[in-house]
């Protein structure tokens, strides 16, 4: 009995160390960086880079997160969104978070030393510290623009996998992030509004809460557009085929439908189903411009 309340507890706080890491998020982001990995190289990519390389990523982006929940703890602990988590409940203390953050990102950043290059070791670091300290720490109680600033950590995975196998950095992957750069402001304003009163609760500054849904609908409705436009480039440069164009097109098509029925106010709980969507959207989007480039590879 007692045996078993032991490893019941320690499931539970297992699963508490999980939860700090937003592995959801991680695994999305590592999907960015194996594309980024692949796309870099017409040869394969080499094992260790692959398997080292995007642990190191992950590992880096974990640590990110968990100094993010300590930061955040009292703010978490207002909104319902977040009440729960490990460190708003007392579940986990700040110090041993933090350690958990240190661990994680020293061993990150020795596997992608050890095993792809500098390179790629500090840009991980600058994306590690502009999520964890410059939009956490600064942005995110500063300006409603928190989100569109601190998007470039997010944005960096296809770069860091780039980086990871060919040492430099090159124009594509930087068209990779754009992407992911224009995709965070509806991705994550949708949720803003879906969330305004928590936020507001909290006194975070998201621009539903300082400009209103109105404005931040347009808001959205915009950078969709420029979303559709930056997921075309792709094609233009070269880089991808014309499934990959066909792909773009359809995703991007539905997006803005969700962002058009967003605006118009024409559908209940369209801000919750345009954020769910914006995930579909990045994951479909990077796994088409993986197909594309073994089927260009083999024609
Ligand atoms: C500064 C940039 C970003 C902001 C402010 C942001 C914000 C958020 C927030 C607040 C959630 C939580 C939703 C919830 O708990 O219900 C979320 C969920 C999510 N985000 Fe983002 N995000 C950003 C960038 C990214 C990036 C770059 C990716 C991946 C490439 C990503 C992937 C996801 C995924 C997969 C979820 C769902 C997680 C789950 O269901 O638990 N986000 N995002
Ligand atoms: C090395 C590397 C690639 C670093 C990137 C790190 C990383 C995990 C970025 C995630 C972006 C994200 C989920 C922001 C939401 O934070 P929030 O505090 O606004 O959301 P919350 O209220 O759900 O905590």
């Amino acid at each position: 009995m007692a045996t078993l309340i032991g490893e019941r507890h320690s499931q539970a706080i297992w699963r508490d160390y999980l939860e700090l890491t937003k592995p959801k998020v991680v695994v999305l982001m590592l999907i960015t960086s194996l594309v980024g990995m692949f796309l870099a190289t017409r040869a394969g990519v080499p094992w260790t880079v692959l398997i080292f390389g995007n642990l190191g990523i992950a590992l880096c982006a974990g640590g990110a997160a968990a100094v993010n929940h300590v930061v955040d703890r009292r703010i978490d602990a207002v909104m319902a969104r977040t009440h729960k988590r490990p460190l708003a409940e007392g579940r986990v203390s700040p110090a041993a978070a933090l350690t958990f953050a240190l661990a994680l990102a020293v061993a990150g950043l020795a596997l992608l030393l050890a095993f792809t290059n500098p390179l790629a070791a500090w840009l991980t670091l600058a994306s590690l510290l502009g999520y964890a300290v410059i939009y956490t720490g600064f942005l995110k109680r500063a300006t409603p623009q928190n989100i569109v600033i601190g998007g470039l950590a997010g944005a960096a995975p296809p770069l860091l996998g780039w980086v990871a196998v060919t040492g430099h950095v090159s124009a594509e992957p930087l068209l990779l992030v754009l992407i992911i750069f224009a995709w965070t402001p509806p991705h994550f304003w949708a949720l803003a509004i879906h969330r305004k009163e928590e936020y507001a609760k909290a006194d975070i500054p998201m621009l539903p809460v300082t400009h209103g849904e109105h404005y931040t609908k347009v808001h959205i409705l915009l950078y969709t557009c420029a979303l559709l436009a930056v997921s075309l480039m792709p094609y233009v440069i070269h880089m991808s085929g014309l499934l990959y164009l066909g792909c773009a097109l359809v995703l991007g098509a539905r997006f803005l439908q969700w962002a058009w029925v967003l605006y118009r106010g024409s559908r209940p709980h369209a801000a919750i189903n345009t954020f769910k969507y914006s995930i579909w959207y990045l994951f479909l989007l990077f796994i088409a411009l993986l197909v594309d480039h073994y089927l260009l590879l083999n024609l």
